[in-house]
């Protein structure tokens, strides 16, 4: 099975981080999710982080971090999540593809609700 790459963007302010639903009929559908998608053949990482975030929340990410590479097997696909932290951006972060979004404090985080692949990320951002 190929591993997809995929961009992923951890917008903080403060200890509070946005998140989107991932929609009910999509790949881990239901899911709370930080937003990101593929990376494009041609594209750097960074370069998706920039496209996806623009697409899916609507801000302008000025500058990033990576924080965890992450390499997951869910059966039906393997995902390869290249997580960065958003550390300078401009815009107000929304669903703007229609998607529910909503900024969770580090503390109510509950891994339970995201994919399983998500677990290391959380795990991270409480040790930062
Ligand atoms: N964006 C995102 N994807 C995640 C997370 N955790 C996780 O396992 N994934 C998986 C789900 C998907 O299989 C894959 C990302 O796909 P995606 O649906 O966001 O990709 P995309 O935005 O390019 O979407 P599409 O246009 O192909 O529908 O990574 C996460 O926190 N954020
Ligand atoms: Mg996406």
């Amino acid at each position: 099975m190929k591993l997809v790459h995929v961009a992923v963007g951890v917008v903080a302010r403060g200890s509070n981080i946005f998140t989107t639903l991932r929609a009910k009929d999509a790949h881990q559908g239901g899911k709370w999710e930080f937003p990101g998608g593929k990376v494009e053949s041609g594209e750097t990482v960074t370069d998706a982080l920039t496209r996806e975030l623009a697409e899916e929340i609507g801000i302008d990410v000025l500058s990033s971090e990576p924080l965890i590479l992450i390499e997951h097997d869910y059966g039906d696909k393997r995902v390869k999540l290249d997580v960065h932290r958003v550390t300078q951006f401009t815009g107000e972060p929304h669903g703007k593809e229609g998607q529910p979004s909503k900024w969770q404090s580090l503390s109510d985080i509950n891994s339970d609700e995201f994919p399983a692949a998500n677990k290391p990320i959380i795990q991270a951002l409480a040790l930062l």
